[in-house]
């Protein structure tokens, strides 16, 4: 009915005469319905004649063509128009085979750029003897410019480093730089005194914005306080001019410190008492961006593992980047801490777990404990190069050692737990800025401290373990200086002797053969109990 309407309405006004032209009309109702086979048999005369004249068309048609062509320009418009269409379509063709031919070139280019940066990127490895494990390593950093042309660094920032005069990058900042300003996290192993501070502090400040009230955005955690203090004051030279907030975690600050209200951009604390402001009052690190364990395998050590375990837990962020920071880095260390970190790249400069090969290493046969002491004034009165800093083994020891250089007209001072963080922090200014020419110190300052001008480091006690005795030589021989650093052994520490040598040998020092040719001891550390440090004859 719709379709009946719809007709009568196109068919309006239109009038067929059906009376006038009815024989027509009767014709074309007599002729079959047309079917391809029917409408082809019953007019074969007719089709016939058709097919002649249209092979006559056709070859008048072709010679036609023939002689236009012959002819050359002298073509008709309708032709013109179809072969521009087709020239057009031809175009189109030709144009696709063109971009796929662009893009293919474009394809080739792109990779043939990437083969040379990966080229470049290994021979800048090879030349700063940096070795990495891992999927799609960024390249490391030719220069610092290439901080503000790679990664746009903040001008400010940027001047920072020259005002310090870093000139050229170390090699580890050279390729933990890049990774974690990609957002990888990273494992990285490099000398002492080789600028692994600024390698995790600087892609944290030129990734957080300054002065930011959304909480706690990076965590560096630190085995001592006397380190957590200096790596403060780094930061805060690295950030000069911007407006970051940047926190000690003092025992105040632990104990009754009012997080809630607290703005703080970088915290830098010791495991223990930021774990303690975690659990007991409340400090959220649920938006820390960028978590460090420097000096990483000491704080794994046994001990920490509970507390690093639930400071890595509290920072809860899902997208929190990670990284380790050590110049030595046992296999089982790294193992353990793989089970935390995600897709993370791993970097050693130089031999892992060697000692900076700025170091001048010696080792002198002292026979007994009182032997020590002899050698000690001997080489003292030969040539006292200060800055001097002698390792000893407890707070004890320490303490007998200094009132025993009281006697001699030599300035020194001691550093062990036993004395307030103010008394730690004086000992070491005071050796920082030449007041005092020997510290006595213990473990406590053996790891991260970064004494510029020292010349030497003296081992009166013999180092619990080869990692030990690669930290503490390393307060001197930094930044490119040289050091000198002397290990006292007795009879009694023959047994680790090897162990130790060994480090001296993978630096390049000489070692005495029947050294070499002693057992390595399988024990990792090396406890012994001393005589005390006195110059006054035995009781029995
Ligand atoms: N690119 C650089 N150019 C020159 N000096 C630098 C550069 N980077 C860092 N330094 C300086 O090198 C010294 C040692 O750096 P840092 O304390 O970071 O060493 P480290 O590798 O952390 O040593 P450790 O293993 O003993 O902790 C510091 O005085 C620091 O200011």
């Amino acid at each position: 009915m719709a379709e009946a309407k719809l007709s009568s309405g196109l068919f309006a006004g239109t009038h067929f005469n059906r009376k006038r032209f009815a024989a027509d009309f009767a014709r074309f109702q007599e002729c079959p319905p047309p079917t391809t086979a029917a409408a082809a048999a019953p007019s074969a005369p007719s089709s016939e004649k058709k097919r002649k004249r249209k092979s006559k068309a056709k070859a008048k048609k072709s010679k036609k063509k023939r002689e236009d062509a012959a002819a050359g320009s002298d073509v008709v418009e309708g032709f013109n128009v179809f072969k521009g269409l087709a020239d057009k379509k031809l175009g189109v063709e030709s144009e696709k085979v063109e971009t796929s031919k662009d893009e293919d070139e474009e394809v080739i280019r792109r990779r043939k750029e990437i083969e040379r940066e990966i080229e470049r990127a290994a021979i800048l490895r090879k030349r700063f003897d940096i070795h990495i494990s891992g999927q799609n390593v960024p390249a490391p950093l030719e220069s610092f410019e290439e901080l503000v042309s790679r990664y746009g660094c903040d001008s400010k920032l940027f001047k920072n480093l020259s005002e310090l005069r870093f000139q050229e990058p170390t090699p580890i900042q050279r390729q933990t730089i890049p990774i974690l300003l990609s957002g990888r996290e990273c494992f990285a192993c490099a000398p002492t005194g080789s600028g692994k501070t600024l390698a995790f502090l600087f892609p944290i400040l030129m990734k957080i914005k300054p002065g930011s009230k959304g909480g706690v955005r990076a965590v560096i955690l630190c085995p001592t306080r006397e380190l957590a203090a200096q790596t403060v004051r780094e930061c805060k030279k690295l950030a000069k001019r911007k407006k970051y907030y940047i926190k000690l975690m003092t025992k105040d600050l632990s104990k009754s410190g009012n997080f809630k209200d607290m703005h703080c951009d970088i915290l830098v604390s010791t495991p223990l008492r930021l774990d303690h402001a975690v659990r007991k009052k409340g400090l959220d690190l649920s938006s820390v961006e960028y978590l460090v364990l420097d000096e990483s395998d000491k704080l794994f050590e046994l001990g920490f593992v509970e507390v690093i375990d639930s400071v890595v837990a509290a920072c809860s962020n899902p997208s929190i980047i990670r990284s380790l920071f050590s110049a030595t880095l046992p296999d089982s260390i790294e193992a353990l801490a793989r089970t935390i970190m995600h897709d993370a790249v791993r970097v050693i400069v130089g031999r892992k777990n060697s000692a900076s090969s700025l170091i001048k290493q010696k080792l002198i046969f002292a026979g007994t404990e009182k032997g020590k002491l002899i050698a000690l004034r001997q080489s003292f009165q030969e040539s006292l190069n200060p800055p001097v800093l002698i390792f000893v083994q407890n707070k004890d020891r320490a303490k007998e050692l200094y009132k025993e250089l009281a006697f001699d007209d030599v300035r020194a001072d001691v550093i062990h737990s036993d004395l307030t963080e103010q008394q730690r922090l004086d000992a070491v200014d005071n050796l920082r800025a030449g007041k005092t020419w020997v510290l006595i110190a213990t473990e406590v300052i053996a790891r991260g401290m970064d004494f510029k001008g020292l010349n030497c480091v003296i081992n009166y006690d013999f180092p619990e373990s080869a990692a030990a005795y690669i930290h503490r030589i390393g307060r001197c021989g930094r930044a490119g200086r040289s050091g000198e650093a002397i290990t006292f052994f007795t009879e009694e520490d023959k047994p680790f002797l090897r162990n130790i040598a060994n480090v001296l040998t993978s630096s390049g020092c000489e070692v005495p053969s029947w050294i070499m040719a002693l057992p390595k001891l399988k024990r990792k550390k090396h406890r012994v109990e001393r005589d005390p440090i006195s110059t006054l004859p035995d009781e029995d």
